[in-house]
């Protein structure tokens, strides 16, 4: 059987395929590294053993020298194997390496040496630029030159070389060349020139600094300055429009914002059904000439704003118009905005006062690039205007008439004005129908109209006629910046306008905070407040320059005022040394208030010193430079003091709260000093009688029940007001139904970013400080000078025992301060403990027998 053998063909090796090119560069790439890695990895080495040597040479140089000098050379002594041991830490190498860079070079400060190789093998093996190599040579050649001579200078008997023969050849040739006074000069010279290269310093703010302060005491035994007759009047002086730039660049007459022609929606119903021209529709033609006007307005602002911008050189132009972001392919865009700040000096309040000039003073130079809000801020609610309903008016006129008629009222005259948010009808009743019959049937006749919240006002002071208010089916909201735009606005001459809203017919109501003088703002929950307080504060933004108006700020809910933080630099007023503006802390609300007391004190006296009667008269006598800065006078701003829920501040610290509330109250209106109180609680413990007293004018939202409308405002009607911004003001004899102008929270934050983007004070404006009655910085007491009344108040705290202040005030009939100094008084002379809180103070004596022997151990 034949066997067939199948040979299996051996297939040839197959070379292995060619490396790619960028496998190639990938493997020089990595056998580079290696490299570096190595050659880093010894220079650490190098340098280690270099410094571990020189150290040990301090110590050994000695002993190893005499055995390098026996050797025939230092090459010998090295290489030599039989040479008797060395004592330095790197062996005989390690003792010639440090004899030639310590003795025959540069001393102690060869050990840079060491150090710089070390660390540029660091730098090898991070893979950095071999560029510090060079770096690290000129430092350690300067190093070397500057250390060495100095210290063979420094210690010319020292036994051991620390200079080096590097610094004993320069020190013997400098001391021949110069002396040694000199060479310590030239040393000295040459140490100073490198501290300030090597560290950037600068003595020239530090010149500057002894210049102004020689500058300063000059002036202060110089002649006095000389202060001007004024040649301009105070109403020159008025403050800038809002949207206006400051009246140093532009007239205000000519910087107005256009004015909004006020329109009036009346409609007089005669016999029956309206006639179709009696009703005008709000908002048209009004509108769009206020929008003409306002672009225009707008442009010329712009085109100001570019031509500042393109002053301020390539930069600022570069803010105005940013490059657009340079998207490429799916990459996502990326895009990045280097802000420049402009080196800017620091301003305080005041700061450029010290001007020597003939002009009247002008506060508003202080920060003289500050530029007021524009309205484009503001949203457009033009569009929300209501469409009046015709068939609405019809159907109310005829159920009222029908309404009155069942009770026996018969009517001559009926008209519409159509509001904001109510239509107002008002009723001229047929002869011999008394107005007390109406008032009387007054809740019949709601509840026949069925309407939510209908008011009757009967009669409507001075008109003689009988008002039925009927809220609309459709709503308007009233828009902030038709208010802020308005010629009513732009154009007065009120200390601080407020645009509050809208009357019912639908004129703007802009009053003037410094002649209400203070404004209590109440409701319940959620009716509209914070808008009302934001729109108070958005007008005086709007208004008034930085250097004219400061507030003070306590929010207590720690969410309602945050966002005017950004201002605290421009509007915002604290206490020294506090961090923030905003108060939100019981305690602290208490040390403002009364250092609020103390800044009105501050202010009264400056008043009388000047002969004014307040702030206006002596504002006017500063500008116009008739006061003298430097016996304290200065230009007063208003602050205006906003308080949103006071009632938790009067739960939490009642008393301490509420006098110096109504001190401020009663007195801060001359000195420009002004109070917005808001809450929502218009309980009777809350607005007291005290509050209410000094509060003529007083806001009122809706409220739940009749009796918090008449807390607030002593009379109904706050309850049947429909929320959402309707409100009633009283304010002087009148009761007005207002409906508030709407500003929404996105806009107050588009306006005081305006602001605080802006160039402002170096801090915020510093209130007087005041110390604690808790004892912290404890006032000193002068026991020797006590009060007249210190006995009887002692007498009355222990026959009570209890040491309050406010007891004290009310018995004996005292003002707040006084009380206070005599509570301190007993404190100090041990009758009563330290104030904890708001509660009394403990008493120490119980008995009047024990008082009577301590007071009179007192004398
Ligand atoms: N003038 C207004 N015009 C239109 N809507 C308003 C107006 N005022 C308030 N509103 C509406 O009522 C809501 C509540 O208003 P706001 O926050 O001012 O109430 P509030 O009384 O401050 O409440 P709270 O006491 O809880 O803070 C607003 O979000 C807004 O929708």
């Amino acid at each position: 059987m034949a066997t067939t053998t199948t040979k299996t063909k051996k297939a040839p090796p197959v070379p292995p395929p060619p490396p790619k090119p960028d496998e190639l560069a990938q493997t020089a790439l990595e056998r580079r590294r290696q490299v570096r890695l190595g050659v880093g990895i010894f220079l650490i080495l190098a340098g280690v053993f270099m410094c571990f040597s020189i150290i040990s040479y301090f110590f050994s140089w000695m002993s190893d020298q005499d055995k390098l000098f026996g050797s025939s050379s230092m090459w010998s002594f090295v290489w030599d194997g039989t040479a008797q041991p060395v004592a330095n830490w790197g062996g005989r190498f390690g003792a010639a390496v440090s004899h030639i860079l310590v003795y025959k070079g540069a001393g102690i400060a060869s050990l840079v040496v060491g150090m710089a190789i070390a660390a540029l093998g660091l730098h090898v093996v991070y893979d950095s630029k071999v560029l510090p190599a060079l770096r690290y040579i000129r430092w350690v050649s300067i190093l070397l030159l500057l250390v060495a001579p100095t210290l063979t200078y420094l210690f010319p008997h020292s036994s051991f070389p620390l200079g080096g023969r590097l610094g004993s050849g320069a020190i013997t040739y400098l001391n021949g060349f110069l002396g040694t006074a000199g060479t310590g000069m030239v040393l000295l010279a040459t140490i100073l020139f490198f501290v300030f290269v090597i560290f950037s310093l600068d003595i020239r703010p530090f010149m500057d600094r002894m210049r102004a302060r020689a500058a300063a005491m000059a002036a202060s035994v110089g002649p006095a300055p000389v202060f001007n007759e004024p040649e301009q009047t105070a109403e020159e002086a008025e403050p800038v429009p809002a949207g206006a730039e400051p009246a140093a660049t532009m007239p205000v007459a000519e910087a107005a914002a256009p004015s909004v022609e006020e329109k009036q929606w009346e409609i007089t119903l005669h016999e029956g059904a309206p006639e179709e021209n009696d009703i005008q529709e709000p908002g048209e033609e009004p509108q769009e000439e206020e929008n003409e006007e306002y672009l225009a307005y707008q442009k010329y602002l712009e085109e100001k704003e570019t031509a500042a911008l393109a002053a301020r050189g390539p930069m600022a132009e570069a803010e105005l118009e940013p490059e657009p972001a340079v998207g490429n392919g799916d990459e996502p865009e990326f895009s990045f905005e280097v802000i420049q700040q402009e080196e800017q000096p620091a301003i305080t309040h005041g700061s450029h006062i010290s001007i020597a000039s003939n002009e009247p003073y002008a506060p508003e130079l202080d920060l003289p690039d500050y530029r007021f809000p524009t309205l484009d801020l503001m949203e457009d609610r033009a569009t929300e205007a209501i469409s009046l309903d015709k068939e609405e008016l019809e159907k109310n006129k005829t159920q009222i008439i029908q309404t009155l008629r069942s009770f026996g009222i018969e009517i001559q005259r009926i008209s519409a004005t159509v509001g904001p948010t109510v239509t107002l009808y008002e009723i001229v009743p047929a002869e011999g129908v008394r107005i007390s019959k109406i008032r009387n049937l007054e809740d019949d006749i709601a509840l026949n109209l069925s309407a939510l919240g209908i008011r009757i006002i009967a009669p409507i002071p001075g008109r003689g006629t009988i008002g039925i208010e009927v809220p609309n089916t459709n709503k308007q909201i009233v828009s902030m910046r038709t208010l802020l735009g308005s010629d009513k606005f732009v154009n007065n001459k009120m200390s601080l306008p407020i645009a509050l809203g809208k009357k019912i017919d639908n004129e703007n109501y802009i009053v003037d905070l410094a002649a209400m003088p203070h404004l209590l703002m109440a409701g319940a929950t959620g009716q509209g407040k914070s808008v009302g307080i934001n729109a108070i504060l958005v007008s005086l933004l709007y208004k008034k320059h930085p250097s004219q108006l400061k507030f003070v700020m306590v929010d207590p809910k720690k969410v309602e005022l945050s966002i005017y933080r950004v201002i605290e630099k421009h509007f915002l007023a604290k206490l020294p040394n506090e961090e923030e503006a905003i108060i939100t802390d019981t305690k602290k609300v208490i040390n403002t208030l009364n250092a609020l007391c103390i800044e009105m004190d501050n202010r009264y006296e400056l008043l009388k010193e000047a002969g004014t009667r307040n702030i206006k008269e002596y504002n006017e006598k500063f500008i116009s430079r008739k006061l003298n800065p430097e016996r304290g006078h200065k230009y007063l701003p208003f602050i205006v003091l906003v308080v949103d829920e006071f009632a938790d501040l009067i739960m939490t610290a009642g008393k301490e709260v509420e006098m110096p509330i109504a001190r401020l109250a009663q007195l801060a209106r001359a000195i420009g000093i002004h109070l917005i109180i808001a809450t929502q609680r218009p309980s009777v413990n809350v607005i007291t009688g005290t509050i209410k007293a000094n509060f003529p004018a007083r806001i009122a939202f809706k409220v739940s029940a009749k009796v918090d409308s008449r807390t607030i405002l002593d009379t109904g009607g706050a309850e049947q007001l429909i929320g959402r911004g309707d409100m009633l003001i009283s304010y002087g004899s009148e009761l007005l139904r207002l409906q508030c102008a709407f500003v929404d929270t996105p806009e107050v934050e588009d306006v005081v970013n305006f602001i605080g983007r802006q160039r402002g004070y170096l801090s915020a404006f510093e209130l007087p400080e005041y110390e604690g009655e808790d004892g912290e910085g404890a006032k000193e007491v002068d026991l020797s000078n006590r009060d007249k009344l210190f006995e009887d108040c002692a007498r009355l705290v222990v026959q009570m025992q209890s040491g309050s202040t406010s007891n004290l005030q009310r018995r004996l009939n005292l003002g707040y301060n006084r009380a206070g100094r005599i509570m301190d008084q007993l404190e100090a002379a041990g009758i009563v403990g330290p104030a904890v809180g708001s509660k009394p103070r403990e008493v120490y004596f119980k008995t009047e027998a024990e008082l009577e022997g301590f007071l009179q151990s007192l004398d």
